[in-house]
């Protein structure tokens, strides 16, 4: 699956190296700050997602701007906004949209494999920027890396096993860690596979556990764990309101 995402990536990359033009880039918000000074614990990046590779439409009636809102009043750390068109439904200007309306730091997810695309986030007005350690060798991860960071982004380095984590920790230290707890061959998800895999991560890394995060007990179990954010769309993208949804994770 991630390889057919990739391929349609390198063809819309073509595109933006063609019609992008850099322009002076907002104020940015940084995630990595909104996370440690979160009240909540873990804290949480609620996620915008009309649809997804493994569930279709998830949200039919879809207003990002609105969704956003919803889970900044509902007491969110940060915002993720996903932009790919061709497998999640998303686009560029939901983010353009999410950021006009909250103060949270916005995370671009999307699969990120070019400066350009780095350049373009900025630009859109993403306060961080998600790059997959499975797209690419850790080399050139940790050179968009330090891109990003000069363009004042934040990056959630997103890893699925040891291995994938121990290839980045081989090659530099990233200031957040994401785990994914989807397995990509089949789209099953484990939230206990971020234990196993948070256990290898150093101190001083802010964790974060992503996917198939679903009720009161799995944040209970991450937060025994000493998980210090959570990632969330499919759960509060189906609950009868965001903030209801936000309220029934953290067993309010
Ligand atoms: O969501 C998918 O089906 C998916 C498939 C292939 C690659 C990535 C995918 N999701 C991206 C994400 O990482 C999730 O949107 C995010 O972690 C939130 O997950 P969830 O709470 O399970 O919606």
């Amino acid at each position: 699956m991630l390889q057919q995402i990739l391929d349609v990536k390198k063809e819309e990359i073509t595109k933006l190296h063609r019609e992008f033009e850099g322009q002076p880039n907002q104020k940015k918000v940084s995630l990595y700050e909104a996370l440690s000074n979160s009240s909540q614990k873990p804290a949480l990046i609620a996620e915008v997602k009309k649809a997804s590779p493994s569930k279709g439409i998830i949200k039919e009636h879809y207003v990002p701007s609105e969704i956003a809102a919803a889970y900044e009043q509902g007491g969110a750390a940060a915002i993720s906004v996903l932009t790919d068109q061709r497998f999640f439904r998303g686009h560029a200007a939901d983010l353009v949209a999410v950021k006009q309306m909250v103060s949270l730091p916005v995370l671009r997810k999307d699969f990120i494999i070019d400066k350009v695309q780095i350049r373009e986030s900025a630009h859109i007005g993403a306060d961080a920027i998600l790059l997959i350690a499975a797209a690419m060798e850790p080399g050139k991860l940790h050179e968009l890396y330090e891109y990003a960071r000069e363009e004042n982004l934040d990056c959630l380095v997103e890893v699925h096993s040891v291995e994938e984590l121990e290839g980045i920790l081989d090659v530099f230290t990233p200031k957040l860690i994401g785990i994914n707890n989807r397995d990509l061959r089949n789209f099953n998800t484990d939230v206990t596979h971020t234990e196993a895999i948070a256990r290898y991560i150093p101190e001083g890394i802010l964790t974060v556990s992503e996917s198939g995060i679903k009720t009161a007990e799995d944040l209970k179990f991450l937060r025994e764990h000493n998980i210090d954010a959570i990632l969330v769309g499919e759960t509060l993208m189906r609950a009868s309101s965001p903030g209801k949804g936000i309220q029934l994770l953290y067993g309010e």
